[in-house]
């Protein structure tokens, strides 16, 4: 998908929200256990609930590896069955020197090879440029960089200072920019980092961002867009836990789409005031 086609999105459906898809076999509805494929049974409930009021999709790649061969199967049922309309992120957090990383692209954008063909895929920067820039060789496929996370741990290393005051993260941006740009690089900034938002766009103005942390984590979609938001939107807000086990019984799709529906509403008043849509 395109940068122009993600905003075409984004202001035709009045949201600029990422459903995850962090399909756990402990915590879905006990009924749905007997299917042949109970993950992409879930799966597909949750989407057909929620494709009207996201944008984006994002399994959590764990999710699925840790079931074997299995899982792999009921990714990409799932991947498969995401609607064309929303833009599909592997959150996979891959990076590899040069060789792999091109593998690692394969893997997940080359559905020929592979029987997947996201649009996205999160990266860990940490090997640097021969990591990162195999994934910015497929046309129209995009990078998300990690760049300031939403975890505790995150304070660990990205904040680290420079000689010349500047954090990890900032260097990262300042240096990944030079690999790509903001047809085919996206960062990952956590909800949780409130105004570290400000920095973020000082470093990556025009980006998009995808931003995980609202919801179960709690972080502020308000902050995220007061800090966050650029004149195209430039913001992917990511629910997962939130949305998907807001019930564990029959009625999840519907509690579900409920809940999706309250972030839309929040996000559909976000983009008003910034006069991205009238
Ligand atoms: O900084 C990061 C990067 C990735 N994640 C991932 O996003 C979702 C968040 O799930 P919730 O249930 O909404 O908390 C999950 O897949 C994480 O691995 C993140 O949380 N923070």
């Amino acid at each position: 998908m395109t940068r122009a086609e993600l905003i075409h999105q984004i202001k035709e459906k009045r949201s600029f929200l990422c459903v995850g898809l962090d399909t756990d076999l402990t915590k879905i509805p006990e009924h749905l256990l007997d299917d042949e494929d109970p993950i992409y049974s879930f799966n597909k409930a949750i989407i057909d609930a929620t494709a009207d009021l996201c944008v984006a999709y994002k399994p959590n790649i764990a999710f699925y590896e840790c079931y074997g061969l299995k899982g792999w199967q009921s990714l990409q049922k799932t991947w498969a069955a995401l609607p064309k309309d929303c833009f599909s992120i592997a959150d996979a957090k891959r990076g590899d020197i040069g060789n792999t990383s091109g593998r690692y692209a394969m893997a997940f954008f080359d559905e020929s090879n592979s029987g997947l063909g996201f649009d996205s895929i999160t990266i860990a920067p940490y090997m640097g440029k021969d990591s990162v820039t195999p994934f910015l060789e497929f046309k129209d496929k995009w990078a998300i960089v990690l760049a300031l996370t939403s975890n505790e741990g995150s304070l660990d290393f990205q904040n680290f200072e420079n000689k010349k005051g500047l954090q990890l993260f900032e260097q990262v941006i300042d240096k990944v920019n030079t690999w790509g740009n903001i047809d085919n690089l996206m960062y990952v900034v956590g909800a949780t980092r409130g105004e570290g938002f400000i920095k973020i766009r000082e470093h990556a103005p025009e980006h998009f961002l995808l931003v995980p942390g609202v919801g179960a984590q709690g972080g502020s979609l308000e902050d995220v867009c007061k800090y966050g938001m650029n004149k195209d939107c430039g913001l992917l807000v990511n629910s997962t836990r939130g949305i998907i086990y807001a019930s564990k019984g029959r009625d999840f799709a519907e509690r579900a789409r409920e809940e999706a529906l309250k972030l839309q509403k929040e996000m559909e008043i976000e983009l008003l005031k910034a006069g991205i849509i009238s």
